[in-house]
């Protein structure tokens, strides 16, 4: 048996496996992929403390469900920056991110069914953890080029240095676990 990190998120009790991701460097993993209590209730507890906003934006995997809840409880209506191009997505625009779980450059990309309703709309940018805040810089710069106008950044947990930003709203640190 691993190691677990205990903690309470929105009134769910969850054990979060600690993984290395580095040589120097473990992280509580939070997954909220197939936990649909916590979604719902991250969602809820989020939008309570967010600004009034016409769509949320997020990255491709793990925001992708609290985003969704997030719109269906909130402003029905939201976009995910995806991965990878698929055939279906006409015109992409990408930029390039690093986060602190991928050793390697990927990008994320905007189809223009996606980028063409943000022009001069209230944009909410979520994600299920901020850690290095690269995945959410690369998201704000997406949405500015498409001239959407970003009245707030929010994640269940903050991680690292995002715990100390004060532009950012979260529900609940997560430390990282320096070896
Ligand atoms: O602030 P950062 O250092 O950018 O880290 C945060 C990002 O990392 C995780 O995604 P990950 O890159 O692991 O991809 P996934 O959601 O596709 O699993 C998380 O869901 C955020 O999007
Ligand atoms: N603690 C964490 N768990 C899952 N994904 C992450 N991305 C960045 N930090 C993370």
């Amino acid at each position: 048996m691993g190691e677990y990190y205990k903690m309470t998120i929105a009134g769910c009790e969850r054990e979060l496996p600690i993984c290395p991701i580095s040589d120097t460097l473990d992280i509580a993993g939070f997954v909220m992929l197939g936990d649909v209590e916590i979604t719902e209730k991250t969602a809820a507890a989020l939008l309570a403390k967010c600004p009034e906003h016409d769509v949320v934006v997020t990255a491709e995997t793990k925001g992708i469900p609290l985003c969704y809840e997030m719109a269906r409880q909130g402003c029905r209506r939201y976009i995910v920056a995806r991965k990878s191009v698929k055939a279906y997505m006409r015109n992409p625009i990408h930029v390039e991110v690093k986060s602190i779980t991928t050793d390697h450059v990927q990008k994320l990309y905007l189809a223009e069914d996606d980028y063409r309703g943000l022009n001069g709309k209230r944009v909410l940018i979520v994600d299920d953890v901020i850690s290095t805040g690269e995945s959410l810089a690369a998201m704000e710069d997406l949405v500015r080029q498409f001239g959407g106008n970003i009245v707030g950044r929010a994640c269940v947990l903050a991680e690292g240095d995002a715990k100390d930003r004060e532009d950012i709203i979260y529900l609940e640190p997560l430390p990282l676990f320096f070896k």
